[in-house]
């Protein structure tokens, strides 16, 4: 158990100096390894000693006292340091234990994980013993705390209140602040924000960005105000505006955002020999996006892509540990390391057949182990959804003049609702349905009319949502009430209906947002719900993100918030939401 505030206490370091002095075996010895030594930037062979969770040595020498120990031959397998993701979003239906535990196999083994989900839906002191309880499973899990919500929600200033922010800062498993979905804020005077930044940075932690699009003044503006990264470069001349301005970059690959291949060939045709500022991130990709892998995948393509081999595991690796400033523990494989490693079979292959992480078999020989234990999510409050509310006919009144037109998965513009929409079911023939959002506590609702989303689809409901409140969608009021009953009585969760039948549904029920099912189910529920929703009609790829994103501000130009209809070019509400 790590509940102590050191990562080792005095009496855990006292075992690792007797295991050098030979007054104790180490647990695994790891014997003409073949390793990535990410100093000298060669392929070395050592014997690697591992006491517990820590490589207590790295070198010629072999233990004096080998009693017990599991000696494991090496010959044929290359170590690299176990890869970290340094910008996840573990709640994308998946929660932070079984996103962690599909991630090691494929040999992520550290995570630095956004808050949002923790922030918004528990109390301090339960999310602080949830973090005290995940510093015990074979991953390690870092985190972000958030400075918005990145939606209009109401009580905003005191949820994410100065109180609340600091403590959040001033945990020992937090490394930076934000993504800054806020930044224009910090431009238009918010010094709350700028203050935030400040302790961020006396405390020596990062503050991570979030800048599509931005311009060059912007990226230099935030640098002066405190950013350290960005990840939202789409193109290489977006790569080399960072790196001018100061930043570390995350190239990023993601199922919204695919932009490895092109990111890497531009740098290279823009001239760019030297990674050291660059990191991978897969930036929270719903679970179906990560079937062939994390950020080995992203090795891979690089490799592919001509970045030289070591460059391409470095920016997987120990890049990311000097960022955050905890080379002394992850990133590389060396004396008084945490003990992460992946064995590979060939170095143009970085999914690895074993994974080590925390000195822990979690991958054998190309078999997941049982190591990771369960947690109660009941106890921290993620526990299923109780509406104590219903939807009748009388919420679903669609007088609105305007509704919301999808140009693409993410992004909605606002657009004249010409056709009638005061049948109880919408013609086939066009792909406008209905939308409402509804308050999970059943308080407020808006309702509007969503178009390009769907042409055939009856019922939707969906507490799937970045705010946590309920998404309903559909052409037929009576379907849309239909799935919102079921997706009440599984405990939250993703319903679809056709004419009075439940076709699809996938419960989470951890609040309504997550599940604790493997990610490998989930995978083929997410392609499931894909697949049924292209067939009625949904043109693009990512619904979960869609699902994500209808009430996040951090992207144009119109967004449902608990706060009603949002203009996010001018900072406007356009129409409130109704009380219920
Ligand atoms: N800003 C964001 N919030 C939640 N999930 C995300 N995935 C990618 N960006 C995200």
């Amino acid at each position: 158990m790590l509940e102590q505030r050191y990562r080792w206490k005095n009496k855990h370091l006292r075992e690792h100096i007797d295991v050098l002095d030979g007054k104790r075996p180490p647990d695994i010895m790891l014997k003409d390894a073949v390793y990535l030594n990410q100093v000298l930037r060669k392929w070395m062979t050592a014997n690697i000693w591992i006491y517990d969770d820590r490589i207590v040595y790295v070198g010629e020498k072999l233990p004096e006292n080998l009693a017990g120990c599991e000696i494991v031959d090496c010959t044929g397998r290359y170590l690299v340091p176990g890869y970290i993701e340094p910008h996840s979003h573990p709640f994308q239906l998946y929660n932070p234990l079984t996103l962690s535990r599909y991630a090691s196999n494929f040999g992520t083994t550290t995570l630095i994980n956004d808050n949002l989900v923790l922030f918004l839906q528990l109390e301090k002191k339960k999310a602080f013993s949830l973090l005290g309880e995940l510093r015990n499973i074979p991953a390690t899990m870092y985190w972000w705390c958030r400075f918005d919500s990145q939606s209009e929600i109401q009580n905003e200033e005191l949820i994410f209140s100065h109180g609340e922010v600091k403590s959040w800062l001033e945990h020992d498993a937090v490394l930076q602040g934000g993504e800054l979905t806020g930044w224009p804020r910090l431009l238009a005077g918010d010094d709350m924000l700028l203050h935030w930044m400040q302790e961020a940075k006396r405390m020596r932690k990062q503050i991570e960005g979030h800048f599509p699009g931005a311009s060059e003044k912007t990226l230099a503006k935030m640098m002066l105000f405190g950013a350290d990264a960005d990840h939202e470069a789409m193109t290489g001349k977006e790569v080399m505006d960072r790196l001018m301005q100061g930043y570390t970059v995350s190239l990023r690959h993601s199922s919204i955002r695919p932009d490895l291949p092109k990111l890497l060939d531009d740098i290279q045709e823009l001239g760019i020999q030297h990674f050291d500022k660059f990191l991978f991130t897969t930036d929270g990709s719903p679970p179906a996006f990560y079937e062939e892998g994390l950020t080995d995948n992203m090795i891979r393509m690089a490799i592919e892509k001509g970045i030289p081999v070591i460059d391409a595991y470095n920016m997987a690796t120990i890049n990311v540990a000097r960022y955050y400033n905890f080379e002394y523990l992850h990133g590389n494989i060396a004396t008084g390391r945490v003990a992460n490693i992946n064995f590979l079979e060939d170095v143009k292959n970085p999914t690895p057949v074993s994974v080590l992480a925390k000195g822990k078999w979690v991958k054998r020989d190309g078999v997941e182990s049982k190591e990771y234990a369960e947690i109660k999510w009941g106890d921290y409050g993620f526990e299923p959804l109780k509406l104590d509310f219903d939807i009748g006919a009388g919420d679903l009144e669609f007088s609105m003049p305007f509704g919301i037109e999808m140009v693409n998965d993410v992004i909605t513009k606002p657009y004249s609702i010409t056709s009638d929409v005061s049948y109880d079911e919408l013609s086939f023939g066009h792909d406008e349905c209905f939308f409402m959002m509804v308050d999970a506590a059943g308080k407020w609702r808006i309702n509007t009319i969503i178009k390009g989303f769907a042409n055939k689809l009856c019922g939707f409901a969906s507490s799937y949502s970045s705010t946590g409140d309920i998404i309903l969608i559909g052409k037929r009021r009576e379907d849309i009430i239909t799935a919102f009953k079921r997706m009440k009585e599984i405990g939250g969760g993703i319903v679809m209906t056709e004419h009075g039948k439940v076709i699809y549904e996938l419960p989470l029920t951890m609040k309504g947002v997550m599940t604790n099912e493997p990610v490998r189910k989930l995978i083929g529920k997410e392609k499931e719900l894909k697949g049924l929703l292209q067939e009625r009609g949904y043109p693009f790829s990512d619904p979960v993100y869609s699902l994500l994103f209808f009430s996040s501000t951090h992207l144009p130009y119109i967004r449902v918030t608990p706060q009603g209809m949002y203009d996010v070019m001018n900072k406007t509400v356009l129409f409130p939401t109704i009380m219920r």
